[in-house]
């Protein structure tokens, strides 16, 4: 049935060789036989003697190579056509709409001003369009009457080939970027072009400005890193106010972003540390307290609070401060407050004031520590709360009367030493006021009168802790005070100025979160609004001193501790266990709840040299024409000011700085539109009344 037969091995490589070629029988591997047709053979071997032919093409792979080429060649002409019109499409849009007037207008902020040029531009470029599509009509018309079906083919396959030529897949042609894959999270450690992209695509920096890498991207922990430079006279606070386009810019979610500014050594207004860390960081199993592994702590040592985002240890300060804590319900206000308390439960020489204004479990094994505990939010508590502090606040006038009589050796500054809160003998341990749902306490309307005035028992005990929040500190005393509602008329201004530390767990809007941390801590890009629902425990700490994580840091989000009831009954019981061998377990925790005698009289007396304080002209003219606006305005214009109270401009300015009340401008509503005017911060009037009350407290303290 063949002519002749071949045995071909199947790999085309070994047909080329000699044996093969002339025809002998040879024997391949699975024996198939296979005819090799005689032209096919002479064109094969004339194809492979040919001079003209490159040698390149001598091989079957080349030829196949080339046979696919072909084949494939109409789609890929096809495709590239379509680029090319998508690139023609997209570059006509943008000329027609005029983008790059538009884009620079934009980054001028002259957008506004610019509108009826762009506009004009923009029907005249239309204008354009269509004039070329009637005249290209036109002559495709003329060219198909003239010359028939040839020229209008013509026209198309020129077209084609020129839309192919700009679609065509070269890398930096027109219309298409190289992009790398993957989220762009990653892309910015490799590329940091893509950095500097994200930074203008946020709008921190300007268009044509860049950035400097201080740093390259390193791997920190469970995150990747860089610092950089910002351009001159762009600001790291801007950047820090603005992480969430930042992070928006870079496609992770902001709780994965942590921007700081480097200070100090090695660092200026403009240098930002980025840390981007790979997955939420404050996701995973809650943290165990350290404080369990301890048998005892001191508490003048900053008490283990939680870790931060990079996983930093966090110790809060608790002496020479105070302590206000925040937070919608159920999201771990307790459990943040119970952490600080337990650095002063695990001190035998510490001493534990507990009112809990909640009345449930969550304090119950305090009660057989505390020098002091109430629990519940009946009248009857609030009175014997109220009771307990007038107590407190006579033993801070003693203490202060005690300690000037002091040496100098033992008590170099009129402050509490670690060596005199240990002295039995002068009985002045550390005595941390523990608060929680303050507002129970601080919100009771009941009328009363308290040194002939009239007031109400809440606005008495806001006086009461004013005065302990105030003074207490350089007298051994800590006041540590939790809220569920962290508004402005729960917790009086006067008393907020004064709180050293501030934590703020999630809160309804900025403005609580505000009242927690401080004022325009949300533009300055603290929000605890923001905090996620499921973060439970993790909030912003604003310390009032140092924290492992740095001196100058403003705040830092945190996630606190987790230490459920059974870790604080343990964490209870180790601190009754060493005030018995210490010999310090005293009051409520051995059942004497006797409140002790006090010269109401003298409290009275310290607590009114606050509020009948003479403030110096023109602030308390200032003070009495704003009245109640004090508390609800953030700023008022000097011009108002100067209206108003009808003085000499320069001479009020000179005299409100000479009382370290310093103007600045801002933006003010202007009918429609806004201005900007100087005028003062009433938090700065706020303040400047405060030191002026506390220096009259304080004098009146070291009288007695
Ligand atoms: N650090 C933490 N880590 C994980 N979960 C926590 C943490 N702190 C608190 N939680 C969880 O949050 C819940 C609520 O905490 P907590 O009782 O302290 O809230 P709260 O704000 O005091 O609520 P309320 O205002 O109702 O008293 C706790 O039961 C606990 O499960």
């Amino acid at each position: 049935m063949f002519a002749r037969t071949v045995l071909a091995a199947r790999c085309g490589a070994r047909e080329e060789q000699g044996p093969f070629m002339n025809g002998d029988l040879v024997p391949v591997y699975d024996g198939e036989l296979v005819e090799q047709p005689k032209l096919v053979r002479r064109l094969e071997s004339r194809w492979q003697r040919s001079r003209v032919i490159p040698p390149a093409m001598k091989s079957r792979q080349a030829l196949k190579d080339a046979l696919a080429w072909l084949v494939r060649m109409p789609a890929r002409f096809l495709g590239a056509v379509c680029r090319g019109a998508v690139v023609v499409v997209r570059a006509w849009r943008r000329w027609v709409r005029v983008h790059d007037y538009r884009e620079a207008a934009e980054q001028s902020e002259k957008l506004a001003d610019k509108f009826v040029e762009i506009r004009e531009l923009t029907l005249f470029r239309w204008k354009v369009t269509g004039a070329v599509a009637l005249a290209a009509s036109a002559a495709l018309t003329a060219a198909y009457v003239l010359y028939g079906g040839r020229a209008l083919s013509l026209a198309v396959g020129v077209a084609a080939v020129a839309l192919a030529v700009a679609g065509r897949r070269k890398d930096g042609s027109p219309g298409r970027k190289a992009v790398l894959a993957g989220p762009r999270t990653l892309t910015w450690t490799m590329d940091p072009q893509v950095l500097v992209d994200a930074f203008r695509d946020a709008k921190l920096i300007g268009k044509d400005e860049t950035l400097r890498l201080v740093e390259r991207a390193a791997r920190i922990g469970d995150g990747w890193s860089v610092t950089v430079d910002l351009p001159a006279t762009r600001k790291a606070a801007d950047v820090i106010k603005n992480r969430d386009a930042l992070a928006s810019a870079l496609a992770v979610d902001e709780v994965q972003l942590i921007v700081e500014r480097v200070r100090g050594r090695g660092g200026h207004a403009g240098r930002v540390f980025l840390w981007v860390a790979d997955e939420d960081p404050y996701a995973g199993p809650p943290l165990r307290t350290p404080l369990l592994d301890v048998e005892q702590w001191d508490a003048w040592r900053p008490v283990p609070f939680g870790r931060d985002a990079r996983n930093r240890r966090i110790d809060l300060p608790l002496v020479w401060t105070s302590l206000l804590v925040g937070a919608i319900p159920r999201q771990g206000k307790t459990f943040a407050t119970r952490l600080a308390a337990s650095g002063v439960v695990l001190d035998p020489y510490a001493r534990l004031y507990v009112f809990d204004g909640k009345g449930g479990k969550d304090w119950e094994a305090a009660e057989r520590i505390a020098y002091r505990f109430v629990c519940g939010d009946e009248l009857e508590h609030v009175r014997t709360v109220c009771g307990y502090l007038v107590e407190m606040v006579a033993e801070v006038q003693s203490r202060y009367a005690r300690m000037s009589t002091l040496d100098d050796e033992v008590c170099p500054e009129s402050k509490i030493t670690p060596t005199i809160s240990r002295d039995l003998g002068l009985g002045m341990p550390i005595t941390a006021v523990i608060i929680d749902e303050v507002q129970v306490f601080l919100e009771n309307p009941t009328r009363e009168q308290v040194g002939g005035k009239k007031t109400t028992l809440g606005a008495y005990i806001a006086d009461l802790l004013t005065y302990l929040v105030r003074k207490g500190p350089a007298a051994g005393v800590v006041v540590i005070l939790a809220t569920q509602r962290p508004d402005s008329n729960t917790i009086p201004s006067r008393l907020r100025a004064v709180l050293g530390s501030r934590f703020a767990l999630r809160v309804m809007d900025w403005r609580d979160s505000n009242i927690v941390l401080g004022e325009q801590m949300n533009t300055r890009g603290y929000d605890a609004s923001t905090l996620l629902p499921s973060h439970k425990g993790v909030g912003i700490l604003r310390p009032d001193g140092e924290t492992d994580a740095g001196a100058d840091l403003l705040a830092m989000t945190v996630r606190t501790y987790y230490m459920p009831n059974v870790d604080w009954r343990e964490i209870c019981a180790r601190g009754r266990a060493l005030r018995e061998a210490a010999g310090t377990l005293a009051g409520h925790a051995v059942g004497d709840v006797a409140v002790s005698a006090v010269d109401s009289a003298a409290v009275v007396k310290a607590l009114g040299a606050g509020s009948r304080v003479e403030l110096p002209e023109p602030l308390a003219s200032v003070i009495s024409y704003l009245g109640d606006e004090l508390d609800e305005r953030e700023f008022v214009p000097t011009a108002e000011l100067v209206d108003a109270l009808d003085v000499e401009p320069t001479a009020f300015g000179r005299e409100m700085g000479e009382l370290g009340c310093r103007p600045l401008r801002q933006y003010v509503p202007d009918g429609d539109s806004t201005r900007r005017v100087r005028g003062y911060l009433t938090a700065d009037l706020r303040a400047a009344v405060g030191r002026m009350e506390a220096d009259e407290i304080g004098s009146v303290g070291h009288e007695r």
